[in-house]
């Protein structure tokens, strides 16, 4: 690439393991899984959740099956710590599991967490603190020593207030940005903090190696994995978990081969939600096991339950293709896809066996709660991409982007009501009635504009109420002119967010579709739409249409 000076960037270091066992292994059990999107989730977004979004998600990892589940780090902040506080004082830790909570190695914040912990039976407490190179050099400058006494100092912190706590302590153990870390450092800290906790059979230690920001190949995590394995001291008394980020799009696989190399344990999120690219997808992870038939523990039966769940608590849209779960990953559009699925679910119908072949769907959707669908179908399940690509494919229409959901919002409402598929026609009925049949309080009559030297120059004639005006204006294009026209009548009440055309159908008959965005003080963002033979006209059409759907 230009402009990337020589030496900015180096390869990973080889790891020494020339007799690695994980690639020959095989996953043939479910590990424990741990969620942690009320944590590393929570921390991550843009509008971090509230406690109702916190009790719903929670709710849900409950209803999936997760034992153990890190709620949050209740020393960082009042709604972390009530939270906490609302499951212990609402009872709403089943006595299976586990709540877990993170906190850094400093004695107010492990303080205030056995404070948030008061009348919880089970918990782990998760310490962490960095020991990376870089973050010994950079954040902390720290020796390795400091860097150990850190540790350990928090390591009897926990153990001071474990002895006034009611109830079991588990300790969790992060050399944070371990995958920066030398193997040899992270062993050195990891063992000297299970030593100063007392591990033993019946004082079980989790030491999780989070790929803190994923560095290099999976196959060097995996290493990195079997070879602590190998040189952590007590290690059947040490339950080995991984943390991975998604840095190099590689989190799944990471995890994967590290359970090859002998991992115990999984912390992960649904849906990928986490810092920067997410941490790894624990819907992919369990999913990946059931169709290689090993019971994964947990249950996504109801996969569109699960999205729409978490898209509402983290605010962030699904993938259209994210694996398993997006919009059209259950969808054939290509005619010998289609054609080899429908040969396959009819061959299946007509047999008996149970073994799941059919070609190019690795799972049966209706184990996780969807259908196969081969081509787009329209009901109130459907998805805003769905409702775009009807409208394109069978009208030609090609709504932008941005206007996708107020459609899919429109259509929605719709197929509610209905209870039923919508065909392609009732679709575009819908979206005629709304964009071209509009109840209109003001109406176009004529629109004339000329253009000297860049300045647009407009005539427009409307009526407004049922009385006609007729309004001048200028701006930098038709649209501009237009709006400065409307503005005596509208003061400063909309602005135009975004514009976009497009032509529809054959040369000698085409028209021009125009879409305009507006923002009012009580819409953030409304659509009208345009279509005349002329673009400059089809685009004040879409302008009005706009302004009518806006102040109705
Ligand atoms: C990879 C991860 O996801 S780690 C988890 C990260 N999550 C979060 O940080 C979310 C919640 N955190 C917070 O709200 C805040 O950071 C708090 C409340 C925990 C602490 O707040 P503050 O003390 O005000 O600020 P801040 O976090 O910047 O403190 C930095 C100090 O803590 C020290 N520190 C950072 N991590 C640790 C640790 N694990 N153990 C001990 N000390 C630590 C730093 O060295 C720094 O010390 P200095 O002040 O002497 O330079
Ligand atoms: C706190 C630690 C485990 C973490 O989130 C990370 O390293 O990514
Ligand atoms: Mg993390």
């Amino acid at each position: 690439m230009k402009n990337i000076p020589q030496g900015k960037y180096r390869p990973y270091p080889k790891i020494d393991l020339p007799n690695r066992k994980w690639p020959s292994n095989r996953i043939t059990k479910a590990p424990k899984w741990c969620s942690v999107d009320l944590r590393d989730g929570n921390q991550a977004l843009i509008n971090p959740m509230d406690m109702n979004k916190k009790l719903s998600l929670y709710a849900l990892l409950l209803k999936i099956g997760f034992k153990e589940i890190e709620v949050g780090f209740p020393s960082a902040s009042k709604v972390e710590f009530d939270f906490l506080r609302r499951l212990v004082d609402d009872n709403l830790i089943p006595d299976d599991v586990t709540i877990q909570v993170l906190v850094q190695a400093r004695e107010h914040l492990i303080a205030k967490t056995f404070e948030a912990l008061k009348g919880v039976k089970k918990a782990t407490v998760h310490l962490y603190n960095s020991t990376s190179t870089a973050q010994r050099k950079i954040v902390f400058q720290k020796s390795k020593e400091e860097i150990i006494a850190l540790a350990l100092e928090g390591v009897d912190l926990v153990k001071k207030y474990e002895k006034n706590h009611d109830g079991e302590i588990f300790l969790e153990y992060s050399p944070e940005s371990f995958t920066g870390t030398e193997l040899e450092f992270a062993a050195e800290i990891s063992n000297a903090v299970t030593a100063r906790w007392g591990i033993g059979e019946k004082r079980k230690v989790i030491i999780n190696l989070p790929a803190t920001v994923e560095m290099a190949t999976p196959n060097v995590y995996a290493d990195q994995i079997e070879w602590m394995s190998e040189h952590l001291h007590n290690r059947e008394n040490v339950i080995i978990s991984t943390h991975t980020h998604n840095d190099r799009g590689t989190s799944v696989a990471a995890t994967e081969l590290a359970l090859l190399a002998g991992a115990d344990r999984v912390e992960g999120t649904l849906l990928c939600n986490g810092e920067r690219t997410g941490n790894v997808d624990i819907i992919t992870l369990a999913l990946n096991m059931t169709t290689q038939g090993v019971e994964s523990n947990l249950d996504f039966s109801d996969v569109n339950e699960v999205v729409d769940i978490v898209e509402r608590c983290t605010e962030i849209e699904t993938h259209v293709r994210h694996p398993y779960v997006g919009e059209l990953v259950y969808t054939a559009f290509s005619g010998s896809h289609q054609d080899a699925i429908n040969k396959g679910l009819a061959y299946r119908k007509s047999h008996t066996e149970v073994f799941w072949e059919v070609p190019y769907l690795p799972i049966d959707p209706e184990d996780v709660g969807r259908s196969y669908e081969s081509i787009i179908r329209i009901n109130s399940q459907s998805g805003k991409g769905g409702v775009a690509y009807i409208l394109e494919k069978n009208f030609g229409y090609q709504l932008p982007k941005a206007m996708h959901p107020e459609v899919g919002k429109l259509v929605q409402e719709v197929s509610d009501k209905k209870g039923q598929e919508l065909t392609a026609e009732e679709l575009f009925e819908i979206f005629n009635e709304n964009y071209f049949r509009v109840k209109e309080h003001i109406s176009l009559v004529d629109f004339t504009v000329s253009s000297v030297k860049g300045i647009s120059k407009c005539t427009l004639t409307y009526f407004h109420d049922g009385i006609e005006i007729v309004a001048d204006g200028e701006g930098n294009g038709p649209v501009d002119a237009c709006k400065d026209a409307l503005m005596k009548e509208y003061k400063n009440e909309f602005s135009i967010n975004s514009y976009y055309e497009h032509s529809l159908g054959n040369k000698s008959s085409a028209k021009a579709i125009a879409y305009i965005e507006i923002e009012t003080e009580d819409t953030l963002s409304c659509f009208g739409v345009g279509s005349d033979n002329d673009i400059a006209t089809a685009s004040v059409k879409a302008l009005f249409c706009a302004l009518n759907r806006a102040f109705h």
